[in-house]
């Protein structure tokens, strides 16, 4: 099997560079029409794979949507997983799992498994405890051709609390960026990538020469613009998967709608 970056780069030189959320919000379920439920869930997510799986790079399930259904929920976002991966597709679980090395190894191996029925193609990790606590996963996506994407600079406007503050050499966040660069460097496989958000007027970073995929959430409903991206991410914006979730899915459930909506960020 190739690469998760090899296979990321040649899904977007054919259906463009967006990823969208999979966000089963209940005010969004509610105003589809579909039920609180288990199984309003697989509808809605079924709706969003069948009008845009065939056309959309990557899709992100956010697994707290799925979570809040308990187990029927969690299978629900299995038969997700694999439905994306048959439309020829590749999905980003938002897991954002972190934890000390030994229970990372079995976050790793249920997010990351080669063949665990919740692994997508890359999964979402936290850095909290330590970007060598990771390691488990960061070893499972070499060996396993898949990829994952480590918090440096989130969207939300509570993150610089934590990410701006001063570590060893520079900003927390600054670290992440350089420890992902230079494991990707020693790897070659280029598996590990970034979240940095889109929402911001200046990233406080330095990504110029990250070597992996920076995905790229907070556009639309969050306030941040496909537009301003190529400024705010400079040399490195061809490393960006910009992530639309809200921005999409707001147009739902009609399947024409959304492809039009989509059709707007990609043209952006
Ligand atoms: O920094 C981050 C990291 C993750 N997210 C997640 O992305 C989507 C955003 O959805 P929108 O509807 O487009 O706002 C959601 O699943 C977040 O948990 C993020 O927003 N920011």
């Amino acid at each position: 099997m190739s690469t998760y970056r090899q296979r990321l780069k040649e899904v977007v030189a054919a259906r463009g560079n967006l990823c969208v959320g999979i966000d089963p919000h209940a005010n969004l379920l509610s105003s589809w029409g579909m039920p609180l439920t288990a199984s309003g869930l697989e509808t809605y997510c079924r709706t969003i794979v069948d009008a845009l799986g065939e056309t959309v790079a990557v899709f992100k399930p956010q697994a707290a949507f799925f979570e809040v259904y308990g187990s029927a929920g969690m299978a629900v976002l299995e038969r997700v997983l694999a439905d994306i991966r048959a439309a020829g597709a590749l999905s980003i679980v938002d897991a954002k799992r972190g934890d000390i090395g030994s229970t990372m190894e079995a976050y790793a191996e249920a997010y990351l498994g080669k063949d665990s029925p919740l692994a997508g193609d890359a999964v979402t990790l936290s850095p909290y405890l330590g970007f060598g606590s990771l390691m488990p996963a960061f070893e499972r996506a070499v060996a396993f051709d898949k990829g994952v994407y480590v918090l440096a600079r989130t969207s939300n406007p509570e993150g610089g609390q934590v990410q701006l503050a001063l570590g060893r050499g520079g900003s927390v966040a600054q670290e992440v960026v350089d420890a992902a660069k230079e494991l990707n460097t020693r790897a070659r496989t280029r598996a590990i990538g970034l979240v940095v958000g889109g929402t911001h007027g200046s990233l406080g970073i330095d990504v110029s020469d990250f070597n992996g995929s920076i995905l790229v959430p907070g556009i639309g409903a969050q306030g941040g613009r496909m537009e301003d991206l190529p400024g705010l991410f400079g040399a490195a914006f061809d490393n960006v998967l910009p992530m639309v979730g809200r921005g999409i899915l707001q147009a739902g459930p009609d399947a024409e709608a959304l492809r039009r909506r989509v059709s707007t960020f990609l043209a952006e």
